[in-house]
């Protein structure tokens, strides 16, 4: 009978070893890629142009965009992101092109915003559920492209909840920050507090203020216990607690160049190391005070009138502890 052949589990049966997580930092049947500190040396993103024709389809406002986008300009700037990753060592890879609209006509008008479409962690990649009608259907891009890299999906979140991946930080391997918004909700948090547990590490609730949109608004991750932060807009019992938590929080005035060209919106490509849009040079300078480099700068002009920055336009799909060189 059945009962002596592997197939039914007899001796011949071998069990799976290990950890979903092992799996996946051996490589092999699921890409190595994972996130569990966001100072980790960045080794790949994920970046995209929308097509001409999306850019244009309905009146800014109507897309979450300031400023009409021209597509050759947006392309331009993309390119620059690119070439700039390239000279880094970074990997880039291409979020697939939108689907056809189904019930959004919009849909894929900002997937330039990769950051928003998935967050990374040592388990696979998480989908967003996008807190906007306009945003609805982007997720699909980033399942394509986990299923074309063979990124796992950690989980995709659901039932009431809304959570875009630019309001979740690893701050530590053990911690993660969570901004609570209009693009966060609690039913989302709650279920990024579940994924997070299961991989060891707990949740800091922190909240957007009005007029930002999501916690990377206010928030970066520069080293082990570095950050630095919008703290004059932000809630001042929740800086206060990162600080008692250990973290140097690196206070980011208020400025034009923070507001208007997002000098705030850098990626940090390695300990202490960061790439910048171009006029950002007081941001880098206060930055610079605490070892931090600026190692390169993006001009972005058209990217900025669609209302986000290179760090918004940068999908995090892996970092490796270590340095830049
Ligand atoms: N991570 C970010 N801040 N992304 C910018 C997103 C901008 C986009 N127009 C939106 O409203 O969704």
């Amino acid at each position: 009978m059945g009962v002596t052949a592997a197939a039914y589990h007899g001796p011949g049966w071998r069990a799976r070893p290990g950890r979903h997580e092992d799996d996946i930092a051996a490589g092999g049947n699921w890409a190595p890629f994972g996130v569990s500190r966001d100072f980790d040396r960045l080794t790949d993103v994920a970046l995209h142009c929308p097509p001409a024709a999306l850019l244009t389809a309905g009146e800014p406002d109507a897309l979450q965009h300031l400023e009409r986008l021209d597509h050759t300009a947006l392309r331009r700037d993309m390119d620059a992101l690119a070439e700039a990753y390239g000279t880094l060592g970074v990997t880039v890879h291409t979020l697939p092109a939108p689907e056809p609209p189904g019930s959004n006509p919009y849909r894929g008008a900002n997937a330039m915003y990769a950051r928003d479409l998935l967050w990374m962690t040592r388990a696979g990649a998480v989908i967003p559920r996008m807190a906007s009608a306009v945003r609805a259907g982007e997720e699909l891009q980033t399942l394509r492209l986990c299923a074309r890299l063979g990124i796992p999906v950690a989980r995709t979140v659901g039932a009431d909840g809304v959570f875009e991946g630019a309001d979740a930080h690893w701050l530590r391997s053990d911690l993660v920050a969570v901004g609570l918004g209009a693009r966060t909700n609690e039913s989302g948090a709650r279920q990024i507090a579940d994924e997070a547990g299961q991989q060891g590490a707990r949740l800091l609730r922190l909240s957007v203020p009005t007029g930002v949109q999501h916690l990377l608004g206010v928030l970066q991750v520069l080293d082990a216990d570095l950050l630095a932060a919008r703290t004059s807009i932000m809630d001042q019992a929740e800086i206060r607690h990162l600080r008692e938590l250990g973290f140097t929080v690196v206070d980011i005035p208020e400025s034009e160049e923070v507001s208007t060209h997002l000098a705030f919106n850098f990626v940090t490509v390695a300990p202490r190391a960061v790439l910048m849009p171009t006029g950002s040079r007081a941001t880098a300078d206060l930055l610079s005070r605490h070892g931090v480099e600026c190692v390169a700068r993006v001009p972005i002009p058209e990217l900025t009138k669609g209302a986000g920055g290179i760090a918004c336009a940068t999908g995090i799909l892996a970092r490796t502890p270590g340095g830049l060189r």
